[in-house]
């Protein structure tokens, strides 16, 4: 059977790397969340003195970036990939809200985005691959068989991501968090390069009213559809 490619792209905090992990684990396809290498970036600009005081030393991130080396495995106790920076674990701290408020401006670094795009593109070149992110249908992937693009209110993302916060013990201000999804929003709606956009041949799926399973549901639908059509 054919392999394809599938990008799933959409606001923070909706739930695209919740029905990407499911959907790829079931269809044994890799998956990759881009966003946790955007934040790998955003981590090593904290720790490195990059990202201080609300500025970037572009010139330093620049020249650092070749060092950045970002990676994947799978965690046998969740049964999902986490994220590594240059040889360590990172997948709890890139999920802080530090990193969370400062991702978006390192996002909009186009050779931030070159060099993370160069990976990504690597990573899917034998296809059989679930990407989640914001610009995977229209840059990374442009010619993804099957192209989703989620949304749900504000209020109820951030009430999600309080939730799962909470659930962990963690300390959260849901205040806060609905600030930083929109902050977030609108930051990657309005950078130079591969702005947040609904490629012109993506599906639309607006899952404020769905559970995790409808959602799970309708994206192995939207799969079996175009797997069908490709053999
Ligand atoms: N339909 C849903 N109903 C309720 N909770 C959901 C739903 N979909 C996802 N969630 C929960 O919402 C939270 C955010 O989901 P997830 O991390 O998948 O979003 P995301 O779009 O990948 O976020 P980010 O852009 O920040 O990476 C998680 O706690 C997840 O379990
Ligand atoms: N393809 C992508 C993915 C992410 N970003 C930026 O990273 C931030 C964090 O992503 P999450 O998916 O973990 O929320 C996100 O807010 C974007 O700024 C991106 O630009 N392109």
């Amino acid at each position: 059977m054919k392999k394809i490619t599938i990008a799933i792209d959409g606001f923070s905090s909706c739930g695209k790397s919740t029905m990407a992990k499911d959907l790829a684990r079931e269809i044994g396809y890799i998956y990759i969340d881009s966003g946790a290498m955007y934040r790998a970036v955003t981590l090593y600009s904290i720790e490195n003195g990059i990202f201080q005081n609300d500025r970037i030393d572009t010139e330093k991130l620049k020249n650092l970036i070749k060092d950045i080396h970002i990676s994947f495995r799978l965690n046998p106790e969740t049964g999902r990939p986490d994220t590594y920076l240059n040889g360590v674990n990172v997948e709890n701290k890139i999920r802080t809200m530090e990193v969370s408020s400062c991702v978006s401006p390192i996002a909009t670094l186009d050779f931030v985005r070159e060099a993370m795009v160069a990976q990504q593109q690597e990573m899917g070149k034998a296809k059989g691959i679930v990407m989640d992110g914001r610009d995977i249908g229209t840059t990374v992937f442009p010619n993804a068989e099957l192209k989703i693009f989620v949304t749900a209110t504000p209020e109820i993302r951030a009430q999600r991501r309080y939730d799962e916060l909470k659930a962990k013990g963690e300390e959260a201000s849901f205040d806060e968090i609905l600030e930083n999804v929109k902050q977030r929003d609108y930051i990657d709606q309005n950078r130079e390069v591969s702005p947040l956009r609904k490629a012109s041949d993506a599906l639309l799926l607006d899952n404020s009213d769905l559970t995790i399973s409808q959602q799970k549901e309708w994206l192995a639908e939207q799969f079996e559809r175009v797997i069908k059509e490709k053999n």
